[in-house]
């Protein structure tokens, strides 16, 4: 189940009619010409309706000649104008689908990162991709055409009417036919879409878990179990599609019913009334054939109103992560602090921390660090060091208690200024599909050559790949193993220029005599700045300024290594333990 925010219908109607006013002269000409071919249709059957009459009063030819002439020309300006509706429409809804997705792809980029975390790469891809795309296959084609065959029905109810009302009453039982169908199935397909494209977001994340995980479902013998759970989502997946299936069967069986209806009654209708003088052959017939006609448009206004309750779901999707009251916490609630941080001084007041439907692992923390200096955190497995390292770098938001930076909270910058005091980095690094160069620009745009080997230098790169700083990088091109990839995330962060830096196990891919090697190299390259270094080999915390020491999400123990050495409490205890492995 996602757990991303769904927008409401009523942010779905005010984000599409922005969208549509964004590129509001495209939406009109298109509107236009669509009502100027509709308008143009009508003239055929009245024309034909005149012929007729004309015929039976005694017209010459040439009187036919014309009309059928002017039928012509109708029918030629009615095909140029939808053709070009058409063409300028797709122009438009290919524009505004581009700008759904760009809006997107800000939005999930702007997210924090524990909520992208939490939400999972199957949703976000979902929403990414068939979302958005049905969002803009709908604004092209459902939205204009929807307009124009309401419009063209209005207008073929109209001409029916003034041609004779009697015979027009068995239009009108076939729109309120189609009118109590489309309420009966309206009122129940946007839970059912929302239900289909949930289920289809979680098959995704189902699948794309097992393929990213492929070795690891390999290495531990765990082909059963990803089956199962993939036979799960299919099955839930199944069951969403019957759901809207079954409502659009019972739908599609009133509209065609409706449609029926109003074609037996009129014929024998019509016969009856020409017979006795009420209405003239030609009205009969041209009556006839605009309600043949309006057929057309009302086939065309239910499948496009099936079709726009699908994307109007995926629409609720895409506009769930825009910023505002329903949708994404900004850092996991509240506004953004509207003040810079005074200092780069971070500090941890009361801290208590809880995952989510979890027990506190954090038990009212308090640590001030001081800028510049370098702190290492020890203690056993599970004593909640990762936990600590993610509030210090304002991924997590404390439950009870702060953790500041310069007296702002840390969780509620958003994460651009945030980024630009603290920067977290973790074991997990990703190489983006690109140069080598372009890999170290994510974090410095405007770096240029000399200022990228420095900071390869820094982490102690060999400088070795075949291009230079021009190797392609990927799983087509050049693979860099975890160790290198380790050292690259470990360059950007020098190129990101943080004041504050979490390292947590940041350099447990390299071997033991290279780990250390780069941390030194990072230490003299972040010089000045703080850094927290989350610490399993406790060299790091011997080279450390001081040593928080948690056990059970409480501190235990803070000082410099050789003070807690001294003292010889858990600290010392872990240190031997360590030393004799
Ligand atoms: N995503 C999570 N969801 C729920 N509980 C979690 C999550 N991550 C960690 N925990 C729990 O929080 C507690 C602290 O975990 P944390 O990873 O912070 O400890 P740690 O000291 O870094 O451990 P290790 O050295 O093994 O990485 C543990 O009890 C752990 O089970």
């Amino acid at each position: 189940m996602s757990t991303l925010p769904i927008a409401t219908t009523r942010q779905v109607r005010r984000a599409a009619v922005a969208l549509v006013r964004a590129d509001g002269r495209a939406f009109a000409t298109v509107l236009a010409l669509n009502v100027a071919a509709a308008l143009l249709g009508l003239a055929g059957p009245w024309l034909l309706g005149r012929i007729i009459d004309r015929v039976a009063t005694g017209a010459t030819t040439g009187d036919v000649d014309r009309l059928g002439l002017l039928l012509l020309c109708c029918a030629a300006v009615q095909i140029l104008a939808a053709r070009q509706a058409r063409y300028l429409a797709h122009r438009f809804g290919e524009r505004s689908a581009a700008k759904v997705r760009e809006q997107l792809l800000d939005r999930v980029l702007a997210l924090p990162a524990a909520t992208a975390e939490r939400a999972g790469t199957g949703d976000l891809t979902a929403r990414g991709t068939a979302d958005s795309t049905a969002v803009g296959e709908t604004l092209r084609d459902a939205a204009p055409e929807l307009l124009v065959s309401g419009a063209q029905v209005l207008f073929i109810l109209g001409a029916i009417l003034t041609v004779s009302p009697l015979l027009g009453a068995c239009g009108l039982l076939t729109v309120l036919g189609i009118a109590l169908g489309s309420r009966w199935y309206l009122r129940r397909s946007r839970p059912a879409y929302l239900a289909d494209r949930a289920a289809t977001a979680g098959l995704a994340e189902v699948l794309s878990a097992t393929a990213n995980g492929a070795r690891t479902v390999d290495a531990l013998g765990l082909g059963g179990q990803r089956l199962a759970a993939g036979r799960e989502a299919v099955a839930t997946t199944h069951r969403a599609r019957l759901r809207t299936l079954y409502l659009r069967l019972r739908y599609f069986a009133v509209i065609n019913v409706s449609y029926t209806l109003s074609g037996v009654l009129v014929l024998p209708l019509g016969a009856v009334l020409v017979a006795h003088h009420t209405v003239t052959l030609g009205a009969a017939v041209a009556t006839s054939l605009y309600l043949q006609r309006v057929v057309d448009p009302l086939d065309s206004i239910v499948v496009l109103l099936e079709s726009l309750q699908s994307s109007t779901a995926a629409y609720a999707r895409v506009e769930g992560l825009a910023p505002g009251p329903a949708s994404v916490p900004a850092q996991a609630g509240g506004p953004a602090p509207a003040h810079e941080p005074a200092d780069d001084r971070i500090r941890v007041a009361g801290v208590r921390y809880a995952y989510p439907d979890g027990p506190d692992v954090l038990h009212g923390l308090d640590l001030d660090l001081r800028p510049g200096e370098r702190l290492a955190v020890v203690g056993p497995s599970g004593s909640g060091k990762t936990t600590l390292g993610r509030l210090l770098a304002g991924v997590e938001r404390p439950r009870t208690g702060s953790v500041t930076v310069g007296g702002v909270p840390l969780a509620g910058l958003p994460p651009e200024r945030l980024r630009r005091q603290v920067v977290l980095v973790t074991q997990e690094h990703h190489v983006f599909l690109g140069t080598l160069r372009d890999n170290l620009r994510i974090a410095a745009p405007g770096a240029d050559d000399a200022a990228l080997t420095a900071a390869l230098d820094a982490v102690g790169w060999q400088h070795d790949l075949p291009d230079g700083l021009d190797t392609e990088l990927g799983p087509a091109a050049t693979r860099l193993d975890g160790a290198r990839a380790q050292q690259l995330a470990l360059a950007r962060v020098i190129l990101a220029d943080p004041h504050t830096l979490v390292l947590d196990e940041a350099t447990a891919l390299l071997d033991p005599a290279t780990a250390r090697h780069t941390e030194r190299a990072l230490a003299a390259a972040l010089t000045g700045r703080t850094v927290i270094a989350i610490a399993h080999r406790l060299h790091t915390a011997h080279d450390a300024d001081r040593v928080a020491v948690l056990a059970h999400g409480r501190l235990t123990a803070l000082g410099p290594h050789r003070e807690l050495l001294a003292a010889g409490g858990p600290y010392a205890d872990l240190w031997h333990t360590w030393r004799t492995a």
